[in-house]
């Protein structure tokens, strides 16, 4: 059996008094791509969120690597460093005067100490490398605050995958992205499971992208509806769970 990256058991989130994720349970194997889908405010982002320590949760138990997700959101270091996040949205003050190489830097920076001319070489390559394969060295030297939307999302992307790491959670990732942008995001998640064992856990609106490349797929409406593979989850019995009835017939006149 295949080590598993992400188990999450009985998962409670509520905000104020509203109850946004219920009893939610599944686990996640290394090497897989693994979609949530669901309507707006069935919790896809709440979800994540509390995976990521960021939202406290009520119940359940969270463990990524085998290693527990305190109440508080705490988790050992050396785990934590095998997790990058991208975000739905990225604000930023536009006056902040970093560049991109410095920003993508930081995400081979994080968690390690270290006097800042130590492993310089490896790091400004380990950069390079991550602006490439995003197809954004070009933009290396620019000031974030210029980016467009889309070039916004590719140096984010490169923040993530500048450090080797285990679990890559994408929250409506290539939002914002160009047709050829989008192609070309999709086949780097691609690589990075096959060729480098990356899990990967996005959340998407996409349902024609969910069933050409993931694995499984979470159908989410608070609590989940269905789990498995996209033949099985994005089954019109299981779509109308999620989204209701209506949704699936508008899907057929499309
Ligand atoms: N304090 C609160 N009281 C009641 N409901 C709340 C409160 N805070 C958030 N909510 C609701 O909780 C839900 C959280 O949704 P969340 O952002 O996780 O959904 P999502 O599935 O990611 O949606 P989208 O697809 O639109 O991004 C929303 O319906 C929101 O209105």
């Amino acid at each position: 059996m295949k080590e598993v990256v992400l188990a999450v058991e009985q998962l409670t989130v509520t905000l104020g008094t509203y109850a946004a994720v219920q009893e939610v349970s599944f686990s996640l194997e290394a090497g897989t791509d693994t979609a949530i889908v669901g309507p707006n405010g069935a919790g896809k982002s709440t979800l994540v969120q509390a995976i990521l320590g960021i939202l406290p949760r009520q119940t359940g138990n969270i463990f990524i690597l085998g290693q527990p997700l305190s109440r508080k959101g705490s988790l050992a270091p050396q785990i934590r460093q095998q997790i990058a996040y991208l975000p739905q949205n990225f604000l930023v003050d536009r006056r902040i005067p970093i560049t991109v190489e410095e920003l993508v830097g930081l995400g081979w920076d994080r968690l390690r100490f270290q006097v800042p001319w130590a492993n310089s070489r490896k790091r400004r390559h380990a950069v390079r490398d991550a602006l490439a394969k995003v197809d954004a060295l070009h933009l290396r030297q620019q000031p974030i605050g210029g980016l467009s939307g889309g070039e916004t999302k590719q140096v984010l992307l490169a923040y993530c995958l500048v450090y080797p790491r285990r679990l890559l959670i994408l929250d409506e990732a290539p939002a914002g992205l160009d047709m050829r942008g989008e192609t070309e995001f999709y086949q780097l998640l691609y690589q990075l499971k096959q060729e480098e064992g990356w899990t990967i856990l996005q959340i998407s609106h996409d349902l024609n992208m969910v069933r050409r490349h993931c694995d499984r797929v979470l159908c989410l409406n608070r609590t989940i509806l269905c789990q498995g593979t996209p033949e099985v989850a994005l089954s019109p019995d299981s779509l109308s769970a999620t989204y209701g009835s209506e949704f699936v017939r508008y899907q057929h006149r499309c």
